[in-house]
């Protein structure tokens, strides 16, 4: 597995005022949605592609598009919805799949709710979407299920991450085709699974559901 933490001054400019807890939800989802298309930037950069011939009024030249079969972006809901637009803002010809998971806030055990996507993806790059990579449960059974349908290059894209979770992700799953890339690895998950110092709980945030 391959970590890539985004070093940029516009990045961390965002994420800091995603972190302020005054922030309020439509600034929220404003700034999740330009931080997610600034590390899509990054996260996009080995997407496959193909040369094409055309012409300019100049004359005829090469240049490429993205290669068939296309990517697929699966953002985790509910958080991982508000990184959709962000993402295929950059990749308009991508296919979208959905993938449902919730995390036990007491046993912090992930579970999937509801799965949409194609049964077969081989040979696909797929880039999941969420937000929060915590414990690393959530993503850990995302990525085995797609490479289970058979992914073959899976990248995804968190704005926050904690070492705990970035660990176990490179123990269980060693070996296997997968990039993180992420505005920062924080400090340390605290007692009750949340990243420190984090941003509380991004859906929360994100649809102003804390104390629902
Ligand atoms: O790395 P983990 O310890 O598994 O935690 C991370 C997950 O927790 C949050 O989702 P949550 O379960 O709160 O669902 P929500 O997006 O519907 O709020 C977050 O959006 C991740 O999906
Ligand atoms: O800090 C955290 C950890 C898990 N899920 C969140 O939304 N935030
Ligand atoms: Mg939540």
């Amino acid at each position: 597995m391959r970590i890539h933490v985004v070093d940029h001054p516009l990045v961390a400019h965002k994420l800091t005022t995603l972190r302020d807890k005054r922030t309020d939800s439509p600034t929220f989802r404003r700034l999740a949605d330009e931080l997610v298309t600034l590390l899509a930037y990054e996260a996009t950069r080995d997407v496959r592609t193909e040369q094409v011939d055309l012409e300019t009024p100049v004359t005829a030249t090469t240049g490429v598009r993205l290669s068939h079969p296309r990517p697929l972006v699966v953002p985790i809901l509910r958080a991982g919805l508000g990184m959709l637009e962000g993402m295929v803002r950059l990749l308009p010809t991508a296919e979208v799949g959905f993938l449902g998971m919730v995390r036990n806030e007491e046993t912090l055990t992930a579970s999937t709710y509801a799965t949409r996507m194609p049964d077969d993806l081989s040979g696909r790059q797929v880039y999941v979407l969420d937000p929060m990579l915590a414990t690393g449960g959530t993503l850990i059974a995302a990525i085995n299920e797609l490479i289970s349908r058979g992914a073959d290059d899976v990248t995804a894209i968190c704005l926050l991450a904690a070492p705990e979770g970035v660990e176990l992700m490179e123990r269980e799953l060693d070996g296997a085709p997968v990039t993180v890339v992420t505005a920062s690895v924080d400090e340390r998950l605290n007692e009750v699974g949340y990243i420190v110092p984090g941003l509380g709980d991004a859906g929360d945030r994100m649809y102003g559901t804390a104390g629902a």
